[in-house]
């Protein structure tokens, strides 16, 4: 259940929204505000082919219509925290009201994904949307790069590396009649909201993040509001993620968010996570950290290092902290 101190005080209009059809210049500073302000903001007139989203949906509407057995066998066979997952999250005993399926997006993995007798529809259906939600985020973080005056591909190159290690994730949160732990609505003892998945930040660099028309994630804002996003199917949303803050040293927010259900509808969200490759050196760049006359905030790590550090806590923890530079320490990136 949600606690009382954590509950909703706003809706979205304080969310950036951002057309991406607008002049190149415009869309490159508005991109920056939102996130040196919030960390997040939707985007519309994005230009990915609404075919590809729409099969991309049906197809993880019918994977997770299948009996429980049958998500389980989805291949190739991986170790968690990839594949299908009930209530679990990560590595450290986080639960929330919510099934999901976790895939790595290197091709090659893709090329093997199978799905009981519909395995060719649903591999074909990820590999196109993959391709067109990772233009998308390419396409963004060019915007950004451009807006902090910085080289176009400087956060790109990393996403388009051979072994950028991004990853796919479909959440479904079943409506209460559908509730995962049995109960229902006419069990008086069922409390709603219920989290779905509980407040955390992404690890990655970007998160892109389309959903159904069911509400239910929400960001925190910087002055302690929790805000409610409304759902558009339309759209995309668009969060700053640990490594991105790391790489700006702390000049964009790695927003904290969470998805909470009511129980009136099942929600469904399909999150792309842009990361590097697992060798890929993160710190602080170089031109920020001179340009803004700031004393660098965060040391050098590969994204290795981090993630086997995140794999270490649990959701809510902070992950940021404990990569924060000494104040002895030289700034030993050749970035
Ligand atoms: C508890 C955890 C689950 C998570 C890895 C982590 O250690 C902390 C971040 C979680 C998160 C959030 C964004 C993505 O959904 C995810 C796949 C990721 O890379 O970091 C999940 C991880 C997970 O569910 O395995
Ligand atoms: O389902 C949602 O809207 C949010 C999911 C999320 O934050 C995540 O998968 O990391
Ligand atoms: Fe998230």
């Amino acid at each position: 259940m949600v606690k009382e101190s954590q509950k909703i005080v706003a809706l979205d209009q304080d969310i950036p929204v951002i057309d991406m059809s607008q002049e190149r210049l415009r869309v490159s500073m508005q991109i920056v505000k939102a996130c040196e302000s919030i960390g997040f903001f939707k985007v519309v007139n994005h230009g990915v082919d609404p075919d590809v989203i729409s099969r991309m949906e049906q197809e993880s509407i019918n994977f997770f219509a299948k009996p429980v057995l049958e998500k389980k066998s989805v291949g190739p066979v991986v170790n968690r925290p990839f594949g299908y997952g009930l209530k679990d999250i990560g590595l450290k005993g986080d639960i929330g009201e919510v099934e999901y399926l976790l895939l790595h997006t290197n091709p090659l993995f893709l090329s093997q994904l199978s799905s009981g007798n519909d395995s060719t529809k649903f591999g074909s259906a990820v590999t196109c949307y993959v391709e067109a939600v990772k233009q998308l985020a390419c396409e963004i973080l060019d915007l950004t790069a451009e807006g902090l005056r910085l080289p176009p591909h400087t956060f790109s190159k990393l996403i388009r590396a051979v072994d950028s290690d991004s990853v796919l994730r479909f959440n479904h949160y079943p409506s209460s009649d559908q509730f995962l732990s049995g109960a229902n609505l006419s069990d008086k003892s069922v409390s709603l909201p219920r989290v779905g998945f509980g407040e955390h930040t992404d690890p990655q660099i970007l998160t892109v993040l389309r959903s159904n028309g069911v509400g239910g994630l929400q960001v925190a804002f910087p002055d302690g509001r929790w805000v409610s996003v409304s759902p558009d199917p339309s759209v995309f949303c668009v969060n700053v993620g640990d490594l991105l803050q790391v790489m700006t040293n702390g000049r964009f927010l790695s927003v904290r968010h969470r998805a909470v259900t009511t129980g009136h509808a099942s929600r469904l969200s399909m999150a792309y996570f842009a990361g590097p490759s697992v060798h890929a050196k993160i710190g602080p760049l170089p031109t920020i950290v001179t340009a803004a006359d700031q004393p660098r905030l965060y040391r050098t790590f590969t994204w290795a290092d981090y993630k086997k550090f995140a794999y270490s806590l649990g959701l809510g923890d902070n992950r940021l902290d404990i990569f924060r530079s000494r104040v002895d320490e030289e700034d030993e990136l050749g970035f």
